[in-house]
């Protein structure tokens, strides 16, 4: 089995070998891009090749940039289009492939890798775990009454005042904004624009590069399925937010939210509140809620949203230790040995991690350790989104005496948890 890179040349057969290792039959071709690897970028795929020559499995990897904790962006390899065909499995192709790949990831010097995992079997053998979390949240209209938020009130407010149909919403509750819908297609510039401002100050998030909204690669609202879009505007007619959305016809009559997407609370609460009051529709489905997000606490029933879909979503992957550690924000002072265990790739660190006023060193030390984890378990806490305590009481982690696991938590903490709800 020999493991080699693609060219543009070999974009056609990379697509058929991936989708066929997949199941799905290839699609008829759509005008400018359209499908959701036509984004691809060919220099960073490889062929898994028989002897003969023949392609039986394939890897492919995004450059994206990740948002970490403390607002810090890095760039991160999205690994993608892993597949091999039904008839040479379990012969150990896709571990030569994820071999292949996680060199060259370091040889590129990036420091971490995550992927959206088909099935959650797969990958922790190769050092990944999963660090991100989102649910789907559904809301029946009768239960969709907004509460008035105890801490606030007045007329001023985004939940009490003039409703965001007409005009209300910031992130203090003191200007006023407005919402117009559009249609998907109308608004691509303004959707990558507050796109890319909220995924700056979201842990967890990935960009969507100006290619894939070019090629409409992906899924809605990137994709050239036809969506409405409410955009939300602050008073001086800025986009700051927006929702893209469809509402199925028929008896059922579900508003289906593919995102809300906004850095501020106030117009997320403003455009929720423009979804849940929408006429004509008998139930609300929003499809990516983080775990920790305020919105049922908003309902004024707080049974009235039924949370479906709970999952896993980005799986993370540290290639450097102390590179990943240091480059995060940190929001408690305070130092904690951890050995590190990478078996897929035969290595071994302890490391001191010493963080002050937010940042954080990282030496190797010969000192008692004070957790011994797994690699793939370190890439579930590192953004926050796991507790490390959870893995300890799991039996995944070590923790060598009592305390280590709350001194972990508290160092690993974050001040919002981690979300990402970009596919790829
Ligand atoms: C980021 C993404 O693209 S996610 C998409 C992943 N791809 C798919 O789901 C497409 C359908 N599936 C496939 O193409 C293949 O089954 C793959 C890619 C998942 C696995 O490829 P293979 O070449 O069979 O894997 P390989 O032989 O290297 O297996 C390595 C180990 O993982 C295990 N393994 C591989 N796939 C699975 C699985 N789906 N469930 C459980 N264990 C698995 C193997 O048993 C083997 O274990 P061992 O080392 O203890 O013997």
């Amino acid at each position: 089995m020999e493991i080699r890179h693609t060219t543009d040349q070999d974009f056609d057969v990379f697509v058929d070998t991936m989708l066929a290792a997949f199941g799905f039959y290839p699609e008829p071709p759509v005008d400018g891009g359209g499908h959701w690897w036509s984004a691809l970028e060919m220099d960073r795929c490889l062929f898994a090749v028989t002897e003969d020559g023949q392609p039986v499995g394939t890897a492919g990897a995004y450059s994206f940039e990740l948002t970490l904790p403390g607002e810090t962006l890095v760039p991160v390899s999205g690994v993608t289009a892993v597949g091999v065909l039904p008839s040479h499995r379990r012969r150990g192709t896709l571990s030569a492939l994820m071999r292949h790949q996680l060199a060259e990831l370091r040889a590129r010097g990036e420091f971490l890798s995550v992927l959206l995992a088909s099935e959650a079997l797969i990958y922790r053998r190769f050092g990944y775990g999963p660090a991100t979390y989102t649910a789907g949240l559904t809301v029946p209209r009768h239960r969709a009454a907004l509460a008035v938020p105890r801490a606030r009130g007045g007329n001023d407010d985004p939940l009490t005042g003039t409703g965001a149909g007409s005009g209300a919403a910031s992130g203090t509750g003191a200007a006023s904004g407005s919402v117009k819908v559009v249609r998907s297609g109308e608004c691509a510039e303004v959707l990558e624009e507050v796109y890319d401002r909220y995924r700056r100050s979201q842990p967890g998030a990935l960009s969507r590069p100006h290619r894939w909204w070019s090629l409409r690669a992906g899924q809605p609202p990137i994709s050239p399925t036809p969506r409405y879009v409410a955009v939300h505007r602050d008073a001086d007619g800025v986009p700051d937010g927006y929702a893209s959305y469809t509402i199925e016809p028929g008896a059922s009559r579900t508003m289906k939210v593919d995102e809300i997407i906004t850095a501020d609370d106030a117009v997320h609460t403003a455009l929720a509140r423009f979804l849940l009051e929408h006429d004509l529709v008998n139930q609300v489905s929003f499809k990516h809620v983080p775990t920790d997000h305020p919105l049922r606490w908003q309902l004024e029933d707080f049974r009235g949203g039924e949370v479906t879909g709970a999952g896993d979503w980005l799986w993370v992957r540290l290639l450097d230790v102390p590179g990943a550690l240091t480059a995060r924000g940190w929001f408690a002072d305070g130092e904690i040995v951890l050995d590190v265990e990478d078996r897929f790739l035969g290595e071994h660190g302890r490391h001191l991690l010493t963080v002050r006023g937010g940042k954080a060193d990282c030496v190797p030390t010969d000192r008692e350790p004070d957790l011994s984890l797994d690699v793939s378990d370190l890439g579930s806490v590192y953004l926050g989104g796991t507790a490390p305590s959870t893995l300890v009481r799991a039996g995944h982690i070590r923790a060598h005496h009592p305390g280590a696991a709350a001194l972990a938590d508290t160092l690993f903490r974050t001040e919002r948890s981690p979300h990402c709800l970009h596919w790829f």
